[in-house]
Protein backbone atom coordinates (compact mmCIF):
# COMPACT_ATOMS: atom_id res chain seq x y z
CA UNK A 1 0.00 0.00 0.00
CA UNK A 2 2.88 2.87 0.84
CA UNK A 3 4.26 1.40 -2.55
CA UNK A 4 1.07 2.37 -4.32
CA UNK A 5 1.01 5.35 -2.41
CA UNK A 6 4.89 6.49 -3.54
CA UNK A 7 4.22 5.65 -6.97
CA UNK A 8 0.62 7.61 -7.61
CA UNK A 9 2.88 10.43 -5.98
CA UNK A 10 5.70 9.99 -7.85
CA UNK A 11 3.56 9.92 -10.93
CA UNK A 12 1.88 13.22 -9.97
CA UNK A 13 5.27 14.89 -9.42
CA UNK A 14 6.55 13.98 -12.85
CA UNK A 15 3.10 15.16 -14.27
CA UNK A 16 3.72 18.59 -12.72
CA UNK A 17 7.44 18.86 -13.59
CA UNK A 18 6.32 18.15 -17.14
CA UNK A 19 3.92 20.73 -16.93
CA UNK A 20 5.96 23.17 -15.64
CA UNK A 21 8.93 22.46 -17.99
CA UNK A 22 6.81 22.86 -21.15
CA UNK A 23 5.00 26.18 -19.78
CA UNK A 24 8.65 27.43 -18.95
CA UNK A 25 9.57 26.34 -22.21
CA UNK A 26 7.43 27.92 -24.17
CA UNK A 27 7.23 31.27 -22.37
CA UNK A 28 11.06 31.43 -22.25
CA UNK A 29 12.44 29.83 -25.35
CA UNK A 30 10.35 30.53 -28.60
CA UNK A 31 9.77 34.11 -28.36
CA UNK A 32 7.83 36.88 -29.88
CA UNK A 33 8.03 37.89 -33.36
CA UNK A 34 11.04 40.50 -33.44
CA UNK A 35 9.25 44.27 -33.84
CA UNK A 36 9.67 47.71 -31.77
CA UNK A 37 9.28 47.54 -28.24
CA UNK A 38 8.49 50.75 -27.42
CA UNK A 39 7.79 52.30 -23.52
CA UNK A 40 7.12 49.87 -20.43
CA UNK A 41 3.87 51.06 -20.16
CA UNK A 42 2.57 51.73 -23.36
CA UNK A 43 4.21 50.18 -25.70
CA UNK A 44 4.43 51.44 -28.96
CA UNK A 45 1.28 53.74 -28.57
CA UNK A 46 3.08 56.97 -29.63
CA UNK A 47 4.55 55.19 -32.64
CA UNK A 48 1.18 54.13 -34.17
CA UNK A 49 0.84 56.49 -37.57
CA UNK A 50 -2.33 58.42 -37.77
CA UNK A 51 -2.81 57.36 -41.23
CA UNK A 52 -1.72 54.60 -43.73
CA UNK A 53 -0.92 52.21 -41.03
CA UNK A 54 -0.20 49.55 -43.51
CA UNK A 55 3.16 51.36 -44.78
CA UNK A 56 4.57 51.70 -41.27
CA UNK A 57 3.48 47.82 -40.73
CA UNK A 58 5.60 47.18 -44.31
CA UNK A 59 8.98 49.38 -43.00
CA UNK A 60 9.03 47.41 -39.74
CA UNK A 61 8.63 44.19 -40.93
CA UNK A 62 11.51 44.73 -43.95
CA UNK A 63 13.38 46.61 -40.35
CA UNK A 64 12.92 43.48 -38.02
CA UNK A 65 13.29 40.95 -40.91
CA UNK A 66 10.42 37.08 -40.68
CA UNK A 67 7.46 37.03 -42.10
CA UNK A 68 5.76 38.09 -38.74
CA UNK A 69 5.93 41.48 -36.90
CA UNK A 70 4.91 41.83 -33.34
CA UNK A 71 4.31 44.56 -31.22
CA UNK A 72 2.32 46.07 -28.21
CA UNK A 73 0.03 48.82 -27.52
CA UNK A 74 -0.82 48.69 -23.76
CA UNK A 75 -1.30 45.26 -22.97
CA UNK A 76 -2.56 44.05 -26.06
CA UNK A 77 -0.22 42.40 -28.16
CA UNK A 78 -0.70 42.84 -32.47
CA UNK A 79 1.17 40.46 -34.56
CA UNK A 80 1.61 41.53 -38.24
CA UNK A 81 1.60 39.55 -41.18
CA UNK A 82 3.91 40.70 -43.57
CA UNK A 83 4.15 37.74 -46.01
CA UNK A 84 1.54 35.92 -48.02
CA UNK A 85 3.03 32.23 -46.71
CA UNK A 86 2.18 33.53 -42.78
CA UNK A 87 -1.21 34.65 -44.08
CA UNK A 88 -1.74 31.20 -46.50
CA UNK A 89 -0.62 28.92 -43.24
CA UNK A 90 -2.00 31.13 -40.52
CA UNK A 91 -5.29 32.68 -41.27
CA UNK A 92 -6.59 30.15 -43.66
CA UNK A 93 -4.18 26.60 -43.36
CA UNK A 94 -5.39 27.23 -39.49
CA UNK A 95 -8.38 28.99 -39.68
CA UNK A 96 -9.83 26.91 -36.61
CA UNK A 97 -7.60 29.13 -34.22
CA UNK A 98 -7.44 32.24 -36.44
CA UNK A 99 -10.74 33.28 -36.76
CA UNK A 100 -12.04 35.15 -33.79
CA UNK A 101 -12.54 39.06 -33.53
CA UNK A 102 -10.42 40.69 -31.10
CA UNK A 103 -12.87 42.43 -28.69
CA UNK A 104 -13.29 46.23 -28.78
CA UNK A 105 -14.44 47.21 -25.12
CA UNK A 106 -15.91 50.67 -26.42
CA UNK A 107 -17.50 49.74 -29.67
CA UNK A 108 -18.48 46.17 -28.88
CA UNK A 109 -19.63 46.27 -25.47
CA UNK A 110 -19.86 49.97 -23.92
CA UNK A 111 -21.85 51.36 -27.62
CA UNK A 112 -23.26 47.32 -27.80
CA UNK A 113 -22.49 46.76 -30.89
CA UNK A 114 -21.13 43.04 -30.43
CA UNK A 115 -23.52 40.90 -31.93
CA UNK A 116 -22.77 42.55 -35.49
CA UNK A 117 -21.44 40.07 -37.81
CA UNK A 118 -17.95 41.68 -38.30
CA UNK A 119 -17.33 42.08 -34.55
CA UNK A 120 -18.91 39.03 -33.00
CA UNK A 121 -16.57 36.12 -32.10
CA UNK A 122 -16.32 32.69 -33.99
CA UNK A 123 -19.05 30.90 -32.22
CA UNK A 124 -22.45 29.36 -33.32
CA UNK A 125 -24.14 32.47 -33.58
CA UNK A 126 -21.67 33.82 -36.06
CA UNK A 127 -22.13 30.09 -38.20
CA UNK A 128 -26.11 31.11 -38.22
CA UNK A 129 -24.95 34.46 -39.38
CA UNK A 130 -22.81 33.16 -42.04
CA UNK A 131 -25.41 30.55 -43.01
CA UNK A 132 -28.02 33.09 -43.74
CA UNK A 133 -25.36 35.62 -45.49
CA UNK A 134 -24.41 33.12 -48.33
CA UNK A 135 -27.97 32.14 -48.74
CA UNK A 136 -28.36 35.77 -49.42
CA UNK A 137 -25.30 36.50 -51.47
CA UNK A 138 -24.42 33.27 -53.45
CA UNK A 139 -23.91 33.42 -57.33
CA UNK A 140 -27.21 32.19 -57.69
CA UNK A 141 -29.06 34.38 -55.00
CA UNK A 142 -26.72 37.34 -56.65
CA UNK A 143 -28.15 36.99 -60.12
CA UNK A 144 -31.61 38.04 -58.44
CA UNK A 145 -30.16 41.46 -58.34
CA UNK A 146 -28.62 41.79 -61.76
CA UNK A 147 -31.48 43.81 -63.38
CA UNK A 148 -31.65 46.10 -60.33
CA UNK A 149 -27.42 46.33 -60.58
CA UNK A 150 -27.78 47.38 -64.15
CA UNK A 151 -30.71 49.91 -63.54
CA UNK A 152 -28.77 51.15 -61.44
CA UNK A 153 -26.08 52.26 -63.85
CA UNK A 154 -28.06 54.18 -65.74
CA UNK A 155 -29.15 56.52 -62.87
CA UNK A 156 -25.52 57.02 -62.05
CA UNK A 157 -24.36 57.88 -65.56
CA UNK A 158 -27.47 60.20 -65.76
CA UNK A 159 -26.55 61.56 -61.95
CA UNK A 160 -23.05 62.33 -63.42
CA UNK A 161 -23.81 63.95 -66.88
CA UNK A 162 -26.15 66.41 -65.16
CA UNK A 163 -24.52 67.15 -61.86
CA UNK A 164 -20.26 66.33 -62.57
CA UNK A 165 -19.89 68.54 -59.24
CA UNK A 166 -21.82 65.95 -57.52
CA UNK A 167 -19.72 63.20 -58.62
CA UNK A 168 -19.43 61.87 -55.15
CA UNK A 169 -22.62 61.51 -54.01
CA UNK A 170 -24.15 59.69 -57.49
CA UNK A 171 -20.88 57.15 -56.61
CA UNK A 172 -22.10 56.95 -52.91
CA UNK A 173 -25.68 56.38 -53.76
CA UNK A 174 -25.09 53.32 -55.88
CA UNK A 175 -23.84 50.90 -53.24
CA UNK A 176 -26.42 52.25 -50.71
CA UNK A 177 -29.49 52.07 -52.84
CA UNK A 178 -28.30 48.69 -54.17
CA UNK A 179 -27.26 46.97 -50.46
CA UNK A 180 -29.28 49.23 -48.35
CA UNK A 181 -32.70 49.38 -49.84
CA UNK A 182 -33.50 47.18 -52.53
CA UNK A 183 -31.62 44.13 -51.68
CA UNK A 184 -31.50 44.26 -47.76
CA UNK A 185 -35.03 46.01 -47.14
CA UNK A 186 -36.60 46.65 -50.47
CA UNK A 187 -36.25 50.29 -50.17
CA UNK A 188 -36.37 53.27 -52.61
CA UNK A 189 -34.10 56.09 -51.83
CA UNK A 190 -36.00 59.33 -53.02
CA UNK A 191 -32.44 61.26 -53.91
CA UNK A 192 -28.43 61.78 -52.36
CA UNK A 193 -30.06 63.23 -49.34
CA UNK A 194 -32.19 60.70 -48.39
CA UNK A 195 -32.56 60.28 -44.46
CA UNK A 196 -31.27 56.12 -44.76
CA UNK A 197 -28.24 57.55 -46.44
CA UNK A 198 -27.62 60.56 -43.79
CA UNK A 199 -28.40 57.51 -41.21
CA UNK A 200 -25.77 55.06 -42.99
CA UNK A 201 -23.24 57.94 -42.66
CA UNK A 202 -23.48 59.16 -39.37
CA UNK A 203 -23.47 55.27 -38.15
CA UNK A 204 -20.11 54.55 -40.17
CA UNK A 205 -18.76 57.83 -38.76
CA UNK A 206 -19.43 56.94 -35.01
CA UNK A 207 -17.89 53.49 -35.71
CA UNK A 208 -14.79 55.12 -36.91
CA UNK A 209 -14.34 56.95 -33.66
CA UNK A 210 -15.61 54.53 -31.86
CA UNK A 211 -13.56 51.85 -32.90
CA UNK A 212 -9.53 53.94 -33.64
CA UNK A 213 -7.13 52.02 -31.98
CA UNK A 214 -5.44 53.20 -29.10
CA UNK A 215 -7.91 56.15 -28.59
CA UNK A 216 -9.78 54.28 -25.30
CA UNK A 217 -8.31 53.09 -22.42
CA UNK A 218 -11.37 51.28 -21.54
CA UNK A 219 -10.08 48.84 -25.04
CA UNK A 220 -7.11 48.26 -23.31
CA UNK A 221 -8.05 48.04 -19.18
CA UNK A 222 -11.53 47.02 -19.47
CA UNK A 223 -11.95 47.31 -15.79
CA UNK A 224 -12.51 50.76 -16.61
CA UNK A 225 -15.79 49.93 -18.06
CA UNK A 226 -17.09 49.28 -14.69
CA UNK A 227 -16.96 53.16 -13.70
CA UNK A 228 -20.08 54.56 -13.30
CA UNK A 229 -20.72 57.05 -16.20
CA UNK A 230 -21.25 59.77 -13.65
CA UNK A 231 -17.70 59.98 -12.50
CA UNK A 232 -16.21 63.13 -13.81
CA UNK A 233 -13.26 60.94 -16.11
CA UNK A 234 -15.81 58.23 -17.33
CA UNK A 235 -16.63 60.77 -20.41
CA UNK A 236 -15.90 57.47 -22.87
CA UNK A 237 -19.04 55.77 -20.77
CA UNK A 238 -21.37 58.45 -21.51
CA UNK A 239 -20.16 59.15 -25.20
CA UNK A 240 -20.20 55.30 -25.34
CA UNK A 241 -24.02 55.32 -24.51
CA UNK A 242 -24.88 58.48 -26.86
CA UNK A 243 -23.25 56.63 -29.66
CA UNK A 244 -24.47 53.09 -28.32
CA UNK A 245 -28.47 54.70 -28.67
CA UNK A 246 -27.66 56.39 -31.86
CA UNK A 247 -26.25 53.43 -33.50
CA UNK A 248 -29.29 51.01 -32.29
CA UNK A 249 -31.54 53.46 -33.24
CA UNK A 250 -30.44 53.69 -36.63
CA UNK A 251 -30.24 49.81 -37.26
CA UNK A 252 -33.72 49.95 -36.40
CA UNK A 253 -34.92 52.50 -38.40
CA UNK A 254 -34.76 50.26 -41.72
CA UNK A 255 -35.57 47.28 -40.15
CA UNK A 256 -38.86 48.43 -38.22
CA UNK A 257 -39.40 50.21 -41.76
CA UNK A 258 -39.73 46.58 -43.19
CA UNK A 259 -42.07 45.43 -40.62
CA UNK A 260 -44.49 48.25 -40.79
CA UNK A 261 -44.71 47.46 -44.72
CA UNK A 262 -45.09 43.77 -44.23
CA UNK A 263 -47.83 44.61 -41.77
CA UNK A 264 -49.58 46.82 -44.57
CA UNK A 265 -49.64 44.21 -47.42
CA UNK A 266 -47.04 46.51 -49.65
CA UNK A 267 -43.68 45.39 -49.44
CA UNK A 268 -41.09 44.83 -51.87
CA UNK A 269 -39.47 41.42 -51.92
CA UNK A 270 -35.98 41.70 -50.11
CA UNK A 271 -33.72 39.66 -47.56
CA UNK A 272 -35.31 40.99 -44.45
CA UNK A 273 -38.57 40.14 -45.97
CA UNK A 274 -37.54 36.60 -46.83
CA UNK A 275 -36.73 35.96 -43.56
CA UNK A 276 -38.90 37.61 -41.59
CA UNK A 277 -41.30 35.10 -39.89
CA UNK A 278 -44.65 35.26 -38.16
CA UNK A 279 -44.28 33.82 -34.35
CA UNK A 280 -40.00 34.25 -34.06
CA UNK A 281 -39.07 34.94 -31.27
CA UNK A 282 -37.06 37.87 -30.26
CA UNK A 283 -33.79 36.41 -31.08
CA UNK A 284 -33.88 34.95 -33.92
CA UNK A 285 -35.52 38.65 -35.30
CA UNK A 286 -32.20 39.77 -34.13
CA UNK A 287 -30.23 37.21 -36.51
CA UNK A 288 -32.09 38.84 -39.20
CA UNK A 289 -31.70 42.39 -38.11
CA UNK A 290 -28.05 42.15 -37.67
CA UNK A 291 -27.42 39.58 -41.05
CA UNK A 292 -29.15 42.66 -42.88
CA UNK A 293 -27.22 45.37 -41.04
CA UNK A 294 -23.92 43.43 -41.99
CA UNK A 295 -24.86 43.55 -45.70
CA UNK A 296 -25.40 47.11 -45.87
CA UNK A 297 -22.36 47.94 -43.52
CA UNK A 298 -19.98 45.80 -45.75
CA UNK A 299 -21.05 47.28 -48.94
CA UNK A 300 -20.82 50.76 -48.46
CA UNK A 301 -18.02 52.53 -47.88
CA UNK A 302 -15.88 49.31 -49.84
CA UNK A 303 -18.28 49.53 -53.18
CA UNK A 304 -17.59 53.11 -52.84
CA UNK A 305 -13.60 53.19 -52.58
CA UNK A 306 -13.79 50.29 -55.34
CA UNK A 307 -15.56 52.57 -57.43
CA UNK A 308 -14.10 55.68 -57.08
CA UNK A 309 -10.18 53.73 -57.49
CA UNK A 310 -11.37 52.28 -60.70
CA UNK A 311 -13.15 55.93 -62.42
CA UNK A 312 -9.52 57.59 -61.14
CA UNK A 313 -7.24 54.52 -62.77
CA UNK A 314 -9.26 54.64 -65.83
CA UNK A 315 -9.27 58.55 -66.12
CA UNK A 316 -5.47 58.18 -66.13
CA UNK A 317 -4.91 55.42 -67.86
CA UNK A 318 -6.48 56.64 -71.68
CA UNK A 319 -4.86 53.74 -73.29
CA UNK A 320 -6.82 51.06 -71.14
CA UNK A 321 -10.17 52.46 -71.38
CA UNK A 322 -9.35 52.78 -75.39
CA UNK A 323 -8.44 48.86 -75.28
CA UNK A 324 -11.73 48.12 -73.11
CA UNK A 325 -13.32 49.39 -75.39
CA UNK A 326 -12.16 47.96 -78.29
CA UNK A 327 -12.67 44.67 -76.70
CA UNK A 328 -16.01 45.39 -76.10
CA UNK A 329 -16.91 46.56 -79.58
CA UNK A 330 -15.36 43.83 -81.19
CA UNK A 331 -16.25 41.12 -79.09
CA UNK A 332 -19.97 42.35 -78.14
CA UNK A 333 -20.76 44.61 -80.37
CA UNK A 334 -22.95 47.02 -78.12
CA UNK A 335 -23.64 47.91 -74.69
CA UNK A 336 -22.87 44.52 -72.76
CA UNK A 337 -25.34 43.05 -70.17
CA UNK A 338 -24.34 41.12 -67.08
CA UNK A 339 -24.31 37.96 -68.96
CA UNK A 340 -21.51 38.69 -71.67
CA UNK A 341 -18.93 40.07 -68.87
CA UNK A 342 -17.35 36.73 -68.88
CA UNK A 343 -16.30 36.66 -72.34
CA UNK A 344 -13.83 40.27 -72.05
CA UNK A 345 -11.21 39.04 -69.96
CA UNK A 346 -9.22 42.27 -70.45
CA UNK A 347 -12.03 43.97 -68.48
CA UNK A 348 -11.67 41.23 -65.86
CA UNK A 349 -7.91 41.53 -65.52
CA UNK A 350 -8.89 45.80 -64.89
CA UNK A 351 -11.10 44.61 -61.72
CA UNK A 352 -7.72 42.68 -60.97
CA UNK A 353 -5.50 45.04 -61.30
CA UNK A 354 -7.59 47.94 -59.67
CA UNK A 355 -7.98 45.83 -56.52
CA UNK A 356 -4.48 44.59 -56.40
CA UNK A 357 -3.11 48.73 -57.10
CA UNK A 358 -5.57 49.81 -54.99
CA UNK A 359 -6.90 47.45 -52.03
CA UNK A 360 -10.15 48.68 -50.33
CA UNK A 361 -9.44 46.58 -47.25
CA UNK A 362 -5.33 47.44 -46.98
CA UNK A 363 -4.86 45.11 -44.10
CA UNK A 364 -8.19 43.39 -44.02
CA UNK A 365 -9.80 42.60 -40.92
CA UNK A 366 -7.97 41.95 -37.46
CA UNK A 367 -8.39 38.45 -36.54
CA UNK A 368 -8.01 37.18 -33.14
CA UNK A 369 -5.85 34.11 -32.38
CA UNK A 370 -7.93 31.69 -30.04
CA UNK A 371 -5.40 28.94 -28.93
CA UNK A 372 -1.33 29.49 -28.72
CA UNK A 373 0.37 28.60 -31.64
CA UNK A 374 3.88 28.91 -33.04
CA UNK A 375 4.89 29.69 -36.69
CA UNK A 376 8.62 29.38 -37.99
CA UNK A 377 10.01 29.25 -33.95
CA UNK A 378 7.78 32.26 -33.20
CA UNK A 379 5.36 32.56 -30.16
CA UNK A 380 1.68 33.46 -31.06
CA UNK A 381 -0.10 33.56 -27.52
CA UNK A 382 -4.10 32.66 -27.48
CA UNK A 383 -5.61 36.85 -27.63
CA UNK A 384 -3.14 38.52 -30.08
CA UNK A 385 -4.92 40.35 -32.50
CA UNK A 386 -3.50 39.03 -36.49
CA UNK A 387 -3.35 41.75 -38.49
CA UNK A 388 -2.86 40.28 -42.65
CA UNK A 389 -0.89 43.17 -44.40
CA UNK A 390 -2.52 42.96 -47.33
CA UNK A 391 -1.03 46.13 -49.25
CA UNK A 392 2.20 45.12 -48.61
CA UNK A 393 1.52 41.76 -50.09
CA UNK A 394 -0.38 43.03 -53.02
CA UNK A 395 2.97 45.22 -53.25
CA UNK A 396 5.35 42.37 -52.53
CA UNK A 397 7.98 43.10 -55.42
CA UNK A 398 8.42 39.04 -55.81
CA UNK A 399 4.72 38.48 -56.39
CA UNK A 400 4.35 41.50 -58.39
CA UNK A 401 6.89 43.14 -60.31
CA UNK A 402 7.08 46.69 -60.54
CA UNK A 403 4.19 46.23 -57.55
CA UNK A 404 3.83 50.47 -57.88
CA UNK A 405 2.94 50.70 -61.88
CA UNK A 406 -0.62 49.76 -63.13
CA UNK A 407 -0.75 47.44 -65.43
CA UNK A 408 -3.42 45.12 -66.23
CA UNK A 409 -1.70 42.79 -68.28
CA UNK A 410 0.18 41.32 -65.62
CA UNK A 411 -2.53 38.99 -65.48
CA UNK A 412 -2.30 37.93 -68.97
CA UNK A 413 0.96 37.22 -69.75
CA UNK A 414 0.84 34.55 -72.27
CA UNK A 415 1.96 30.85 -70.30
CA UNK A 416 4.36 30.05 -72.65
CA UNK A 417 6.05 33.81 -71.48
CA UNK A 418 9.02 33.65 -69.66
CA UNK A 419 7.31 35.63 -67.25
CA UNK A 420 5.35 33.83 -64.31
CA UNK A 421 1.53 35.51 -64.35
CA UNK A 422 1.19 36.90 -60.72
CA UNK A 423 -0.83 36.10 -58.20
CA UNK A 424 -4.88 36.31 -58.36
CA UNK A 425 -5.54 38.94 -55.75
CA UNK A 426 -8.42 37.81 -55.13
CA UNK A 427 -6.36 35.39 -52.68
CA UNK A 428 -5.86 38.13 -50.45
CA UNK A 429 -8.55 41.22 -50.95
CA UNK A 430 -11.50 39.68 -49.50
CA UNK A 431 -10.11 38.64 -46.23
CA UNK A 432 -9.31 34.96 -44.78
CA UNK A 433 -10.77 31.93 -43.16
CA UNK A 434 -13.71 31.27 -41.50
CA UNK A 435 -13.96 35.32 -41.95
CA UNK A 436 -13.77 35.85 -45.57
CA UNK A 437 -16.08 38.46 -47.40
CA UNK A 438 -19.37 36.34 -48.13
CA UNK A 439 -19.71 39.93 -50.45
CA UNK A 440 -17.27 38.72 -52.89
CA UNK A 441 -19.46 37.38 -55.57
CA UNK A 442 -21.94 40.08 -55.00
CA UNK A 443 -19.26 43.13 -55.06
CA UNK A 444 -17.61 41.68 -58.42
CA UNK A 445 -21.23 41.69 -60.40
CA UNK A 446 -21.54 44.84 -59.21
CA UNK A 447 -17.65 46.44 -60.13
CA UNK A 448 -18.36 44.28 -63.54
CA UNK A 449 -21.77 46.22 -64.24
CA UNK A 450 -19.61 49.57 -64.26
CA UNK A 451 -16.75 49.99 -66.74
CA UNK A 452 -19.13 50.44 -70.04
CA UNK A 453 -21.66 52.15 -69.00
CA UNK A 454 -19.13 54.76 -67.05
CA UNK A 455 -17.03 55.18 -70.21
CA UNK A 456 -18.13 58.73 -71.41
CA UNK A 457 -17.94 60.09 -68.06
CA UNK A 458 -14.40 58.92 -67.34
CA UNK A 459 -13.31 59.44 -71.45
CA UNK A 460 -14.25 63.21 -70.20
CA UNK A 461 -12.30 62.95 -67.15
CA UNK A 462 -9.32 61.72 -69.14
CA UNK A 463 -9.40 64.50 -71.49
CA UNK A 464 -9.23 67.16 -69.05
CA UNK A 465 -6.03 65.11 -67.36
CA UNK A 466 -4.31 65.24 -70.25
CA UNK A 467 -5.31 69.35 -70.31
CA UNK A 468 -3.91 69.80 -66.98
CA UNK A 469 -7.39 69.69 -64.76
CA UNK A 470 -7.51 67.43 -62.27
CA UNK A 471 -9.11 64.27 -63.58
CA UNK A 472 -11.83 63.42 -60.93
CA UNK A 473 -13.07 65.74 -58.69
CA UNK A 474 -11.95 63.94 -55.77
C1 LIG B 1 -14.90 46.02 -52.83
C2 LIG B 1 -15.78 45.49 -52.01
C3 LIG B 1 -15.48 44.71 -50.74
C4 LIG B 1 -14.28 44.39 -50.18
C5 LIG B 1 -12.87 44.69 -50.70
C6 LIG B 1 -14.57 43.65 -48.96
C7 LIG B 1 -13.60 43.15 -48.12
C8 LIG B 1 -13.88 42.54 -46.90
C9 LIG B 1 -12.87 42.13 -45.96
C10 LIG B 1 -11.37 42.28 -46.16
C11 LIG B 1 -13.52 41.60 -44.90
C12 LIG B 1 -12.87 41.04 -43.63
C13 LIG B 1 -12.53 39.59 -43.83
C14 LIG B 1 -11.70 39.04 -42.68
O1 LIG B 1 -11.95 39.35 -41.53
O2 LIG B 1 -10.77 38.26 -42.96
C15 LIG B 1 -14.95 41.66 -45.15
C16 LIG B 1 -15.92 41.21 -44.29
C17 LIG B 1 -17.27 41.30 -44.56
N1 LIG B 1 -17.86 41.79 -45.71
FE1 LIG B 1 -16.92 42.55 -47.30
N2 LIG B 1 -15.93 43.54 -48.83
C18 LIG B 1 -16.53 44.17 -49.89
C19 LIG B 1 -17.89 44.24 -50.16
C20 LIG B 1 -18.87 43.66 -49.40
C21 LIG B 1 -20.27 43.60 -49.77
C22 LIG B 1 -20.85 44.13 -51.09
C23 LIG B 1 -20.92 42.98 -48.72
C24 LIG B 1 -22.38 42.65 -48.59
C25 LIG B 1 -23.24 42.66 -49.57
C26 LIG B 1 -19.93 42.65 -47.71
C27 LIG B 1 -20.20 42.04 -46.50
C28 LIG B 1 -19.24 41.70 -45.57
C29 LIG B 1 -19.55 41.12 -44.25
C30 LIG B 1 -20.94 40.84 -43.68
C31 LIG B 1 -18.31 40.86 -43.62
C32 LIG B 1 -18.08 40.28 -42.22
C33 LIG B 1 -17.72 38.81 -42.30
C34 LIG B 1 -17.44 38.17 -40.93
O3 LIG B 1 -16.90 38.82 -40.04
O4 LIG B 1 -17.75 36.98 -40.80
N3 LIG B 1 -18.69 43.07 -48.16
N4 LIG B 1 -15.15 42.25 -46.40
Amino acid sequence: MPLMIFSVLLASLALILTLLCTTYYRLNFTSLPPGPRGSFFAGVKSQLPNSEPWKTYAAWGARFGGPLLSFRVYNRLTIVLNSHTAVHELLERRAAIYSGRPVSWMFHVICGRGSAVFNTSANDRHKIYRRMLQRGLNSQAVKEYWPILEDEVDVLIRGLGETPDRFESHIRRQPLVLNLSQVAFGYSISDGDDSFISIAEESSKISGWALAPGRWLVDYFPILRFIPAWVPLAHFKRQGAEWGAMLNSMSEVPHNWVKSQMAAGNHIPSFTSRLLKPGMTKDEEDIVKWCAGGLYTGASDTTFSATISFLMLMALHPSVQNRTQQEIDSIIGRAPRMTDVHRLPYLLTILKEVMRYAPVANLALPHQATEDDTYTGYRIPAGSTMVANVWAILHDPELYPDPFVFDPERFIRPRHSYLLQQPDPSAYIWGFGRRKCPGAIYDLSQMLNLPWDVRYPIRRAGAAAEHGVHPLPL
